[in-house]
């Protein structure tokens, strides 16, 4: 009896799921990948690996609510968002999704503290001085973007991520820029925010090792996303 009951169970419960992707497929010259499943559930961070040209970025593309799938449904607050009106659709990207592409979309003509408030006036939240200090940028916020440097201003487009307290974290390559010390604070830091803010993060990266320190590793391969870890 006891055994029909654990079968019963659900391993994660509801309310625990931030996003869920159903059945994805999509191509371009190619097909990328079938029938996808992934589930993302709240303080869970997701590394995608995979060799250039597997169809990675398209996949984060997909999931963070940039690019209509083929087939396929991307589950977010009981509703599929690609099928929501596209007013609501943008919404959720503005306000619930943080997006951390490498070329991060900053103002350039602005300082580093503008694009800050950007934020801070989007969301209603304050600036972090201490996410500053621990990214290491809290020094530059009067220079304009196209003063910093490469790595500063991939700190900064992480800052203003965070800023605006997303409830997902999509990060492809967020430390591309990065040496290996700062690489590490950055990883720490993102890792911290969704613990501490109930929040979730997928990330795709070419270094295993800061894959591994995600709970979940994908490979995606042959079409096919595998389970790694
Ligand atoms: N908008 C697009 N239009 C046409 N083809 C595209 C588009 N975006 C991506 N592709 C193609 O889809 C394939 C997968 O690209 P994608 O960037 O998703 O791979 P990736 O695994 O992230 O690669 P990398 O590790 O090199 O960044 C590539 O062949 C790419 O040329």
């Amino acid at each position: 009896m006891g055994e029909t009951i654990n079968k019963q169970t659900p391993i994660s419960s509801d309310k625990n799921i931030l996003l869920e992707a159903k059945n994805l497929t999509h191509e371009f010259d190619y097909k990328l990948f079938e029938n996808i499943n992934l589930t993302l559930e709240k303080k869970e961070s997701i590394a995608i690996i995979g060799i250039s040209g597997s169809g990675k970025s398209t996949l984060l593309n997909i999931l963070s609510s940039l690019l209509k799938p083929k087939f396929g449904e991307i589950i977010y607050n009981k509703e599929d968002i690609y099928k929501s009106k596209k007013k609501r659709l943008l919404n959720i990207r503005r306000e619930d999704f943080g997006i951390i592409f490498q070329a991060h979309y900053l103002f350039r003509g602005f300082t580093a503290n503008d694009n800050l408030e950007v934020a801070t006036l989007l969301s209603g939240n304050s600036i972090d001085e201490e996410l500053l200090k621990r990214l290491n940028i809290d020094f530059v916020l009067k220079q304009g973007v196209g003063e910093l440097s490469g790595g500063q201003q991939q700190r900064l487009s992480i800052a203003r991520v965070l800023t605006k307290k997303p409830k997902i974290i999509f990060a492809d390559e967020p430390t591309g820029n990065l040496d290996k010390q700062t690489a590490q604070i950055v990883m720490q830091t993102l890792h911290e925010y969704i613990k501490e803010n109930d929040s979730g993060m997928i990330l795709v990266t070419h270094e295993n090792e800061l894959a591994m320190q995600c709970d979940k590793v994908y490979k995606l391969e042959n079409l096919e996303l595998k389970e790694l870890k």
